[in-house]
């Protein structure tokens, strides 16, 4: 029960707000079929929704192929549990020759009877524009049409 005294007690993560200085880039919520023996969402399963949603603003950049060449930064801050509402924000931080580098915040959203929005993990990737073959290309300097 929530209004109990041992739960009362039980540290519980800053309350925030989702971010309004970068760009919503995807929204999921975990399934229990994404949990970990333990009840929480396991790591590698944030990382590749990460992985994801850090790819939409380098692919609009890059416009086309592009291929993950780094993480550079990854932080688990919080545990993510089924049934959180997952927004991730992107935020460019680098376009360079054949790469972009974005920093991405993952926001849950959770407990609808009072409602909390927790900063769960943020990370930083490097994508490479990539041609056909596979090797790496420059980023169009024009902008698009
Ligand atoms: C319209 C819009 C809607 C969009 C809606 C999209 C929805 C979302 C779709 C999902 C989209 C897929 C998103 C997942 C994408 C994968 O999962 S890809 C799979 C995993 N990745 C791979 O398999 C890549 C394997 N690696 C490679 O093939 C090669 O290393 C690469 C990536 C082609 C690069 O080749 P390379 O010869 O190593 O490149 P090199 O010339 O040394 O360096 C190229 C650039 O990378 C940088 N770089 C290299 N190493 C590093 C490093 N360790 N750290 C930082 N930067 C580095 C260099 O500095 C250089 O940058 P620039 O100075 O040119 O800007």
């Amino acid at each position: 029960m929530s209004d109990s005294p041992a739960a009362a007690s039980v540290p519980q993560p800053p309350r925030t707000q989702l971010p309004t200085d970068r760009e919503l880039v995807m929204r999921v919520m975990p399934m229990p079929a994404d949990a970990n023996g333990n009840g929480d969402i396991f790591g590698g399963w944030i990382m590749a929704q990460v992985d994801l949603a850090g790819a939409v603003l380098p692919m609009r950049i890059a416009r086309g192929r592009i291929a993950t060449v780094a993480v550079n930064e990854f932080i688990f801050k919080q545990a993510v549990s089924v049934g959180d509402l997952l927004s991730f924000y992107g935020k460019v931080l680098r376009v360079g020759n054949t790469s972009v580098t974005v920093h991405v915040e993952v926001y849950a959203e959770r407990n609808p009877a009072d409602p909390h929005i927790v900063k769960v993990t943020e990370a930083t990737l490097t994508y490479v524009a990539i041609d056909r073959q596979g090797q790496p290309r420059p980023i169009p300097k024009d902008p698009p049409a």
